[in-house]
């Protein structure tokens, strides 16, 4: 399962001379062609990085070194907002929290429908008369929220909102994932694939939750794994020419995974009980007010899949993972996960989770969950800039951004600077504390938003450090349901279980994060790990339940 395999970068024996050569001639001749791709600079814009390796010298280092690339560039040159050009395009990076903020808050030039477009033509493949509908007042032109992108943004902003629909939700999920749980270990201890194991039964029951008993995930054993495939080929399928050729991997889960989707809208799976009020609201958006057809419909749910699991999955391996490498923090975390029991009455087996006691009285573990998600879940964010426009931070430093260019708030390095304090790269499961007691303190009776600002340990608040669940407009409407689901599962483990490595006996040891970062979602491991799980004793026989 060693996932770096590989020459860890130099090319074998005597090839090493001719890779040299062919690089410094690359390089020549790239230097030769850098006039025609030179990009005019404006005095008012941000400083540009420039790279040894002209024109193409950047996407080589994302290819290379994924998101750990502007890690790199922050150690290098500390630079808060600044431009990066490849070919003749400019991308601007804001990595620090003012900076983002200020991203944010011009949300009308810097757009992130555009985005969307983008990803719904040459990722979902969507055709031309599905893009003409989504096209349609995108970003607002016409001063409504008229149009299939704003209304489905407004629809998801309230479907996942506290609230009945989002509490179905939940309890459905938990609901899913329960018969998996109360199988484990069982009969004795039982050795599993940690991450296989959150990744298989977390996912499929977060598809069941949501798209009912006749998912494609639930009918069909190859598509939980395809779709992790499809995952994994994102970027390259966005941007590759011919990827049924050069992404072929990618390509073809894609494919099976479509048609799938397409099977389920044909036999109309959606119209099955047990499907979530979030479906059947998509269903009525694209299909019955703006007539998509049922395949183009089917394409468009797989980009919601992509919403659903590929961040909620991960997140929920490293939680488990941090409570478990550290018997302090477990046994601090199991008694707050322990309050939230239901007493056993004598004989009886079964015992209740307060799913929602768990995201309201337990501060330690809400606290992890946002450490984790601080660590692991630097997603960056990408707008597209559509007008000339002026940018100002909270220190009242302006820049001008130009047209057409990107903008990429680097998470995950503001998830790193300085004002995480010495231990910002460092786990540490107390860091949101503040946050978790202020946020009690004052909501009593409400939940507590995962996406609020962090404060210091002081009680200050530091508006957009954390930047896990993006912020502003399009700050995500998941985040919700993300939490209650992710501390569902996490406390089935943290109450009913213990788990040892089967190479590390009597400790549980994390295995390394995955060699190159993704941007787009929260970092995968890099390998899988092989653990021992025994039930916690007192706890063998229980059946586990949830009440909302
Ligand atoms: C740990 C879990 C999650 C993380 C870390 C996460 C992260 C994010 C981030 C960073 C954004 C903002 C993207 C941007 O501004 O460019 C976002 C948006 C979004 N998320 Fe999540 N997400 C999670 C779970 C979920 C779940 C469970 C769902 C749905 C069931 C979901 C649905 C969405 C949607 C639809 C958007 C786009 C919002 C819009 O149109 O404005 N997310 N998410």
């Amino acid at each position: 399962m060693e996932p770096f395999t590989g020459t860890g970068g130099h090319a074998p024996g005597g090839n090493a001379l001719y890779y040299c050569i062919a690089l410094a001639v690359a390089a020549l001749l790239l230097s030769y062609l850098q006039p025609l791709f030179s990009v005019p600079k404006d005095g008012r814009e941000p400083p540009v990085l420039s790279s040894s390796i002209p024109i193409v010298g950047h996407l080589i280092q994302f290819i290379r070194k994924g998101s750990d690339y502007l890690v790199d560039l922050e150690r290098q040159y500390h630079q808060s907002l600044y431009v990066l050009t490849v070919g003749k395009g400019r991308i601007y990076i804001a990595a620090s929290p003012e900076w983002a903020q200020a991203i944010h808050k011009s949300y009308r030039s810097l757009q992130f429908n555009t985005i969307v477009l983008n990803a719904m033509k040459n990722i979902f493949l969507m055709d031309e008369p599905s893009m003409k509908l989504i096209e349609h007042n995108s970003n607002g032109e016409d001063g409504t929220r008229n149009g299939i992108l704003l209304e489905m943004h407004d629809m998801l902003g309230s479907v996942l909102a506290p609230g009945r629909h989002l509490d179905d939700l939940n309890h459905s999920i938990l609901n899913e994932v329960l018969p998996d749980v109360n199988k484990l270990a069982r009969n004795g201890p039982q050795h599993i694939q940690l991450w296989w194991w959150i990744r298989h039964h977390f996912s499929i029951a977060s598809i069941t939750a949501i798209w009912g008993p006749k998912n494609p995930f639930m009918l069909h054993s190859d598509i939980e794994p395809l779709f992790w495939d499809f995952e994994a080929a994102m970027l390259p399928l966005s941007m590759a020419p011919l990827p049924w050729l050069f992404v072929r991997k990618g390509h073809l889960a894609r494919k099976r995974i479509f048609d799938a989707w397409e099977e389920y809208m044909q036999n109309s799976g959606y119209d099955e009980p047990g499907v979530s009020q979030l479906v059947k609201n998509r269903v009525a958006l694209n299909m019955e007010k703006y007539g998509f057809t049922k395949r183009m419909h089917a394409y468009g749910e797989v980009s919601m899949v992509f919403g659903a699991i590929s961040n909620t999955v991960p997140t929920a391996f490293w939680l488990i993972s941090y409570i478990f490498s550290d018997p302090n923090i477990l046994a601090e975390i199991r008694q707050e996960v322990d309050a939230c029991i239901s007493t056993p009455t004598s004989g009886e087996t079964k015992r209740i989770l307060n799913a929602t006691k768990l995201r309201t009285s337990c501060h330690l573990f809400t606290s992890a969950l946002r450490e984790t998600l601080r660590i692991a879940g630097g997603v960056n964010i990408t707008r597209q800039v559509s007008e000339d426009v002026t940018v100002t931070n909270s220190a009242g430093e302006s820049y001008l951004l130009k047209k057409d260019a990107m903008v990429q708030i680097a998470s995950n390095v503001i998830h790193q600077r300085e004002l995480w304090g010495s231990d910002a790269h460092e786990f540490n499961a107390r860091r949101f504390m503040q946050n978790e007691k202020q946020q009690a303190d004052s909501t009593s009776t409400k939940i507590p938003d995962p996406a609020a600002p962090y404060r210091d340990a002081q009680g200050k608040v530091v508006s957009a450090a954390f930047r896990s669940f993006g912020g502003g407009n399009n700050v995500c409407p998941g985040r919700h349901f993300a939490q209650t689901e992710i501390l569902g599962l996490a406390a089935l483990f943290v109450a009913g279980f213990e788990i040892e490595g089967v190479r590390t006996p009597g400790r549980y040891q994390m295995p390394p994060t995955e060699a190159l970062k993704s941007s787009l979602a929260v970092i995968k491991p890099g390998r899988d790990v092989d653990v021992k799980i025994r039930r916690r004793a007192g706890f063998e026989d229980v059946e586990w339940g949830f009440k909302m």
